[in-house]
């Protein structure tokens, strides 16, 4: 079998045309545009790019981007007044803090600050809790992403055997726990998980986030398998510079049924879920009824 390769552009460009519409709609109702505030501390070259891509998507679709770039010396209580002020600011409906924050800051009170209403990414221990109790919250915009491939691709999920590689609370958690919402049976797997290539091989879907370059084999896969591969892992092969994933997607594609590119599979849907995100909040923070997005 060779896989289809799924489009995670080409995905992610019609939900962003559902998501301009909403935001016109939004913008001719309240009078102001939803807004997204982009919080970067220090200057990490991948992070500012990826950054500044949030605020272009987000203007192109008719949102306000508020982006504030810090310098990595940055103290905790500086940060913690940026959270408080944007939770503040009517004008805000979503907070997305960058990770990995400088080692000298802590991530998990400044993310425990983020009002949850505005918690786009999803991390706020009160948001993983409403995903893990079947509560409307906001959803990690990864796995949100992945998710919309996986039922475009497949439509019902129920009974299939997913596995998750990796348990972060950005990607592995929240994305083991939408599968398991979908009625997939889902196993987690992990650095300490045994005998990872047998249990991928049973996996019906097989989803990757780890961050090894090329880690899940070809031959691993079952036969007929849907694979999404998260993973980003910057490589010189040659001298030349590659971005490549966690699975080999060449062997792969031998054995899988459909298959995410690296680039252009994941990592566009995951800046338009952000959006997707953003649009939700700003109509549950009015108590308007959110648009349909289709996905
Ligand atoms: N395309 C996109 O939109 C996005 C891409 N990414 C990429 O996805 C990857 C994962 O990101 P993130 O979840 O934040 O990463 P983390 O580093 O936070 O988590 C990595 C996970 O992989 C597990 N792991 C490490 N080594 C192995 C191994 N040998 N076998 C099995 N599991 C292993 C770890 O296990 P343990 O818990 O035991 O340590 C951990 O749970 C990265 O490459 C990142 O750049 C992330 C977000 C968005
Ligand atoms: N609070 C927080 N939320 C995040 O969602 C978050 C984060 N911190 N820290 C870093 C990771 C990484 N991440 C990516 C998003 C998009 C691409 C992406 O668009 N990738 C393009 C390629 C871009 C390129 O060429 O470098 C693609 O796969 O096609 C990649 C990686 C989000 N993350
Ligand atoms: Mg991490």
């Amino acid at each position: 079998m060779t896989a289809h390769i799924i489009d995670g552009k080409a995905f992610a460009a019609g939900l962003g045309d559902r998501i301009a519409e909403g935001a016109a709609a939004f913008a001719d109702r309240t009078g102001r545009a939803p807004g997204l505030a982009v919080v970067l501390v220090g200057s990490d070259p991948a992070s500012e790019i990826y950054v500044r891509s949030k605020g272009l998507m987000a203007r192109k679709l008719g949102m306000e981007s508020f982006e504030h770039t810090l310098p990595a010396e940055t103290t905790q209580d500086t940060l913690m007044a940026l959270i408080a002020e944007l939770n503040a600011n009517e004008a805000v409906d979503g907070i997305l803090v960058q990770l990995p924050l400088p080692d000298h800051l802590d991530s998990l009170q400044v993310i425990e600050a983020i009002d949850p209403a505005k918690d786009v990414d999803g991390l706020h221990p009160l948001s993983a809790g409403y995903l893990a109790s079947g509560l409307p919250g906001l959803v990690s915009c990864t796995p949100l992403g992945c998710l919309m491939l996986l039922k475009d691709q497949l439509g019902s999920l129920s009974g299939l055997d997913a596995i998750v590689v990796g348990r972060s609370i950005l990607v592995g958690k929240p994305m083991a726990q939408l599968l398991l919402a979908e009625n997939c049976t889902v196993t987690m797997a992990h650095s300490r998980t045994a005998d990872l290539a047998e249990k991928v091989g049973k996996a019906d879907i097989v989803v990757a986030a780890v961050g090894r370059a090329e880690m899940i084999k070809g031959d691993w896969i079952k036969d007929g398998a849907t694979v999404i591969d998260v993973g980003t892992s910057r490589v010189i092969r040659d001298g030349q510079k590659y971005l490549v994933g966690d699975v080999d997607f060449a062997a792969a594609s031998e054995k899988a049924r459909a298959i995410t590119p690296v680039p252009g599979g994941v990592g566009p849907m995951t800046i338009m879920t952000l959006m997707h995100n953003t649009l939700i909040a700003a109509y549950r923070r009015k108590n308007y009824p959110v648009p349909e997005l289709g996905a």
